[in-house]
Parts: structure tokens; C-alpha cells; sequence
């Protein structure tokens, strides 16, 4: 590592030959789709992760078949991973804490360990929501919760579809913190043959890139569930990109952030994956199903469908236009039919026609 605070794309890490083998103990709190995927990530980088669950029947069939069949099924887990569904075991003399539960059950998440977090622990947010009450982003809610400074806080985020990375499909990261130090201890835990690791100091853009795009996707959701083709959709991501960059310069996030893989990277991955639970719970709109059909048929975490209200909230607060969110908004509401939904995000400008 040479240089830090790039003014374009995240530096590379490729002179983190080394290990990071260093005694590190590393716990991930949360044993659903990316929290089970992150702790392979780690364990394949040659470290040891401790993975906190909630039920004692998923610790064992993960310390026993080296399976997570609800999240992950068809994968092999390292056997470098132990589950304890003790919170107090799991967080207990860990250095860092790797959180990946749903954005909304953060703060009592974190209320239940904090008893148990060590003086010197640092806290990495997985998490791509915001709290709906406080609108308040992950790593906020976990320096006031946990009562730890900003810089034992980062946050990861990019184009990281949990059941790709599984299968060990390539992809990269990226990691942000106010602390160089603490970005670049946790790039060099979570990298191994299949993840390449980048770190930034844009934590506001990092963590609101992954909160973005997820609205995006759900409009790309609706549609292709609406039976839109490519143009409509590509004409979405675009305006989309422009619409969350222009949100998150405004919250103090660098623009070269949103254009990077935390902020196109993952809006592109999340918008074209059928795997995405934020595609999938819109195309489900798009189809006709009303909000609370969709959240009864969703078994995992679509953040964007809770993230929609805050996002439009803040934006009216900092003045930042977001007619694709607020049509999103129109259509969990029931006040738009989906199919209306296209042909409006192409003639969102106020001032004219002018992109
Ligand atoms: N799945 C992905 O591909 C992916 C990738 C990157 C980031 N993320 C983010 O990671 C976070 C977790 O997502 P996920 O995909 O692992 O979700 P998930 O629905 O697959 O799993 C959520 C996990 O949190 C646990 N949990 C703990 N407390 C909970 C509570 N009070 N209510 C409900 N569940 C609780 C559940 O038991 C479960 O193990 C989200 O913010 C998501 O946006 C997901
Ligand atoms: O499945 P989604 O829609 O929550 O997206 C997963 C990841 O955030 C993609 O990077």
C-alpha cells in the first residue's frame, strides 16, 4: 500500500501477498446468505472464523455436515469455521466483528453482544440498509450502539451476490474506514483466490452505494416483471446511477466512490441477477403482487424494500430529486400500476429532456 484517499477507483491491494496470519480472531455475527458466504471467504484466506447463529440446530448441522442447506445449498463449508449460537462465545475475545443481519434488526443485534465486546474490538458492517426509524447508516447505527469510536468501525460492500461468491466466481470488494489502519487489516483477512480486496476511505459513499442500488434493482425488478425488455432497463440503470450519485455527493460521499465497484459495481451485478433478492421482490410488483404479498413470499433480506421511505426522506431533507425512488415508493404504496412506472423514469426531468 502505497497511497490512500484515491481521488478515482479504490487502490488495490496486490502487495497484500502476506498473510494476515497474525493470531486475528475473527467472528461474523449472522449465518444467513452472506454472513455464512463471508466467513468462507475468510476461512479460505487460511483464517479461522467463528460464525454467531441464532438457532442451536443451524450451529450444529454447520459444525457437524459443514453445510448451511437453508442459505447456501450445494456448498461445502470450510471446516475452519465454527458456529456457536452463544452470542457470548461467539463475540468473547474477538478482535473483529463482522456483522450480517438484516439492517433492521442491527441496533438489537448489537445491543445483545456489546456485553461481550472486547476494549480493542473493531465492528465491519456487511449490511446494505439503512435504519428505517433514524435513517441513520450501518456504521453509524454501530458506533452509537456499541459505543466504539468511527474509526474501530468500516464497512464492505460491491458487487457481491452471496451464492457467486459461494461457488467461488470471482468478484472483488471493497473495503472502507475512516481508519487506514483498520481498512487495511480486514482487506488483508477477507481476500483469498477468488476475492480480490480494494480499500477506500469513502466510508459515506462505500456504505451508501450498496443502500442505492438496491432501490435501482427493485425498479429493474419491476420492469422486467412488467415485461419490459432491455432498452427500458438499461435506461433505468442509467437515470438510477445518476439519481443515487447525485443522492450520495449530497450525504458527502466522493463521486468517483459511486462510479467505482461499490456504487456501479454492485448497482450492475444486483440490477441483472436473478439471484438478487431486491431484483427478485421487484419483479414480484412488477407482476402485480401488493408490498405485503411480497415481503410474506420473500425468505431473505430484500434491504431495499425497507430502505425506500428513509432514502426519500433524506432526499427531501438535502433537496436531491429522485423520481425513480419516489415512483418505487408510488408503486409499494399501491398509487402507481407498475406498468406506469418506465415511461415516467424517461421523462423525469423538470427542466426538459436533457439527461
Ligand atoms: N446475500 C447477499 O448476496 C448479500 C451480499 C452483500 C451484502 N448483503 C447484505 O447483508 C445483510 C444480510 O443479508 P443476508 O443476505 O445474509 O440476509 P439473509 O436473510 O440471508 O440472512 C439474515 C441473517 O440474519 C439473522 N438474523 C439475526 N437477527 C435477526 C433478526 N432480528 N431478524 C431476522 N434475521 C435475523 C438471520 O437468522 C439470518 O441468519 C443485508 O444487509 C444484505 O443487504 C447481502
Ligand atoms: O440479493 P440482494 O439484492 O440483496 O443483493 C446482494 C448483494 O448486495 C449484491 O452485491
Amino acid at each position: 500500500m502505497s497511497e490512500w484517499y484515491p481521488t478515482t477507483e479504490p487502490i488495490s491491494l496486490p502487495d497484500l501477498a502476506r498473510s494476515a496470519g497474525d493470531g486475528t480472531r475473527v467472528t461474523v455475527i449472522g449465518a444467513g446468505n452472506w454472513g455464512t458466504t463471508f466467513a468462507k471467504i475468510v476461512a479460505d484466506g487460511g483464517h479461522p472464523v467463528t460464525l454467531g447463529v441464532r438457532r442451536q440446530e443451524h450451529a450444529d448441522e454447520i459444525n457437524e455436515s459443514h453445510r448451511n442447506t437453508a442459505y447456501l445449498p450445494g456448498i461445502n463449508l470450510p471446516e475452519s469455521i465454527s458456529a456457536t449460537a452463544s452470542l457470548e462465545e461467539a463475540v468473547t475475545g474477538a478482535d473483529l466483528v463482522f456483522l450480517s443481519v438484516p439492517a433492521q434488526s442491527a441496533r438489537e443485534n448489537i445491543e445483545e453482544f456489546k456485553p461481550f465486546l472486547g476494549g480493542d474490538a473493531s465492528i465491519i458492517s456487511l449490511m446494505k440498509g439503512v435504519e428505517r426509524t433514524t435513517g441513520m447508516r450501518m456504521s453509524e447505527v454501530i458506533s452509537e450502539v456499541a459505543e466504539i469510536p468511527y474509526d474501530r468501525v468500516a464497512v464492505a460492500s460491491g458487487p457481491n451476490i452471496a451464492l457467486e461468491i459461494a461457488r467461488e466466481q470471482p468478484t472483488a470488494i471493497v473495503v472502507a474506514s475512516s481508519s487506514q489502519e483498520l481498512a487495511v487489516r480486514v482487506a488483508r483477512l477477507a481476500r483469498n483466490s477468488y476475492l480480490r480486496t480494494f480499500v477506500n476511505p469513502d466510508v459515506i459513499g462505500t456504505e451508501f452505494g450498496g443502500v442505492l442500488k438496491n432501490l435501482i434493482a427493485l425498479a429493474i425488478g419491476i420492469a422486467d416483471g412488467v415485461g419490459f425488455g432491455e432498452n427500458t432497463k438499461a435506461s433505468i440503470m442509467t437515470r438510477g446511477l445518476a439519481e443515487i450519485t447525485d443522492f450520495a455527493v449530497a450525504m458527502g460521499a466522493a463521486r468517483e466512490t459511486m462510479m467505482g465497484l461499490a456504487g456501479l459495481g454492485d448497482l450492475i451485478a444486483t440490477c441483472m441477477s436473478p439471484l438478487s433478492r431486491n431484483f427478485t421482490a421487484g419483479r414480484l410488483l412488477g407482476q402485480g403482487y401488493s408490498y405485503q404479498d411480497v415481503t410474506g413470499r420473500m425468505a431473505q433480506t430484500a434491504e431495499g424494500l425497507r430502505s425506500v421511505e428513509s432514502i426519500l426522506v433524506i432526499a427531501g431533507e438535502h433537496r436531491v430529486p429522485m423520481p425513480i425512488v419516489t415512483q418505487i415508493a408510488a408503486v409499494l404504496e399501491g398509487r402507481m400500476h407498475p406498468a406506469e412506472l418506465a415511461p415516467h423514469l424517461a421523462t423525469d426531468n423538470e427542466s426538459g429532456d436533457r439527461e
